[in-house]
Formats: structure tokens, sequence, C-alpha cells
């Protein structure tokens, strides 16, 4: 048995090598830094999905943990949202599949104890919105990088979930605009319309982030999740008592020829807009 483990140990290792984590998890004294890791733009298909939850859950369980920062190992690009290859041509049980786990990993951090602020370095578009919007806090840097639910640009429509969280991050009218027009802003918008807490450079972004979440972990632990359950549990109950529905209506609707050939026409646009910045 014992002399298995250096073989035992040297195959996990090798595993380890070879399968690229697609979040990777940094521990601090009482927070952990979780950091998306799928490259090349953190395009949230079923298995980066899964992995956010999974990481959550497993920081909910380890005792030290009270806090998080949601990051990118790319400082380009928080997420591109969901990946639209998962809705392009689907097989319908994945697509359920994955419809469940972009749930799942929205009830997750939308309504997880831990104390969550959003470090937003890059571009964080339509699912990239919603993952920063379910923290408790949100950072992002000054310049070029763009947030917001840009769907209706896709000519698809955001469940009605990701605009509950919207309303309660920037109130009913600004999300009118917002979702209606599918439109993204950059960093100083974002602060004015209360959609992000601080701009900041850059090379700040972690800084104040940390700043940030050690103010919600200066407040009694017992006051400070109780009063974000408070807060959070009717939006999230919305979702939960509609699971099935919500999945089917997703499907259903992503199934259709309209969506179908809007999908197809916005990854051309994607294919056509890196091939010329290729050949650069
Ligand atoms: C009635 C209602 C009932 C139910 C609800 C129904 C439906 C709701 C449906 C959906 C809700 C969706 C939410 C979403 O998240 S949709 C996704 C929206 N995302 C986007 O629009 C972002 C698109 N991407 C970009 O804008 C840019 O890529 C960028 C700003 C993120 C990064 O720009 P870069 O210049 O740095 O990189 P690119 O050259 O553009 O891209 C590199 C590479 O990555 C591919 N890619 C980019 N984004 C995605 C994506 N979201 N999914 C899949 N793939 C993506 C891109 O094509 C390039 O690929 P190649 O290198 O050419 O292979």
């Amino acid at each position: 048995m014992l002399r298995c483990l250096p073989t035992f140990r040297a195959r996990a290792a090798r595993a380890m090598s070879t399968t690229p984590s697609l979040v990777q998890i940094e521990k601090k004294d009482n927070y952990a830094i979780v950091r998306l890791s799928r490259a090349p733009v953190n395009s949230l298909n079923m298995e980066l999905l899964q992995a956010i939850d999974e990481a959550v859950q497993s920081l909910e369980q380890d005792k030290n943990i009270k806090g998080m920062i949601l990051s990118s190992t790319n400082p380009k690009i928080f997420s591109a949202g969901l990946d639209i290859t998962e809705m392009y041509q689907p097989k319908t049980k994945r697509l359920r599949e994955f419809w469940r786990a972009f749930q799942n990993t929205y009830l997750r951090l939308y309504t997880t104890p831990l104390a969550t602020v959003a470090a937003i370095e890059g571009h964080s578009p339509a699912g990239g919105c919603l993952l920063a919007m379910c923290c408790d806090s949100r950072v992002m840097s000054l310049g070029g990088p763009l947030i917001g639910l840009n769907e209706t640009k896709l000519g698809i429509v955001a469940p009605f979930w990701m605009r509950d969280v919207m309303v309660n991050t920037i109130g009913h009218r600004e999300t009118e605009k917002m979702l209606g027009l599918g439109l993204q802003v950059n960093a100083l918008r974002g602060k004015e319309i209360g959609l992000i807490d601080e701009a900041v450079p850059v090379e700040q972004v972690h800084s104040v982030a940390e700043k940030l979440l050690l103010e919600w972990l200066s407040i009694p632990s017992s006051a400070r999740k109780l009063t974000k359950a408070m807060m959070r549990d009717e939006t999230a109950q919305k979702l939960r008592s509609r699971l099935d529905e919500d999945r089917s209506n997703f499907v259903d609707f992503c199934e259709t020829d309209k969506v179908q050939s809007a999908l197809a026409g916005y990854l051309a646009a994607l294919k056509k807009k890196a091939e010329a910045k290729a050949a650069k």
C-alpha cells in the first residue's frame, strides 16, 4: 500500500498538469480569490458553470473562509457571458443540463452566505454581468471594459431572474433602458447608475476589492448573513419555484428558427472580428 502511494501521487500530479482547472482558488486568511480560468474569454459553458458552483459550495463548507473575491485569470475579460456555442445548434438534453447549471450557479452565488466581491478588470457582458451582479459589491477598472446585459442585441431575451437581479441592483427604470437597449457601460457610467461600487485604475482593482470585502466581513457575521438572506431570498425563491418551467421556456425559445439564426449571425460576426484582429 505504501509503495503504491508515490505512483498514485505521480498519476494525480500528471492528471492535474494535463487538465487545466476551469476555476482557480487561492485561499487567504479568511477569504478566497476565485479566478475564472477558461481561455480565451471565460465563456460560460456547462463545465465552467458547474466548476463555479462547486467552488463556491466548497468555500461555504470551509469554516475558515468567510468571503470570496470573484475574478478572472484574464485581465482583459472577466467573462464573455454564456458560451454561445452551447445554445447554437444544441442537443436538447445538453441544452437543458446547461441551463440547469446556469440556474444553479446563479442561485448559489446570489444567495451564498459568504461575503462576495467581484473584481472586474475586463469586459463583462451578459452572463458575466450577472455573475458580477450576484456579488455583494463590484469593483471595475476604468477605461475600456464594458459591462451590461446585451442579450437583446443578440436577438435573445434575458430570463426574468437576470432582469430581477438587475432591478435589485440599479432599479426598474435604469434596468428598462439597459436591458431593452442591450446597453453595456464603462465603469464610470456603471458607478453613476449603481451597477458598479468602485471604478478604479486596473492595477487597483484587487486591492479595492479586498478593502470592500473586509468591510463586509467587519459586520457581525450572523447579522450580515441574515440580512443578505432577507434581501435576496424572495428573488431567488421566484426562480426556485419555477425551475422546470424556466428550463422548458429557455429550451423552447432557444430552439426556435428565429433564435438559431440570430445566434448564427452573432457567432459569424464574432468570428469575423477575431479573424480581422488576428490578421493585423
Ligand atoms: C422568453 C425567455 C425565456 C427564457 C430565456 C431564454 C433565453 C435567454 C438566453 C440567453 C441568455 C444569455 C446570456 C448570455 O450570456 S449570452 C452571451 C453574450 N455574450 C456576448 O455577447 C459576448 C460576446 N463576446 C464579445 O463581445 C467579445 O468576445 C469580448 C468583448 C468578450 C472579448 O473580445 P476580444 O476581442 O478579446 O475576443 P474575441 O476575438 O471577440 O473572442 C475570442 C474568441 O472567443 C469567442 N467568443 C467570444 N465570446 C464568446 C461567447 N460568449 N461564447 C462563445 N465564444 C465566444 C470568439 O468567437 C473568438 O473565438 P475564435 O478565436 O474566433 O474561435
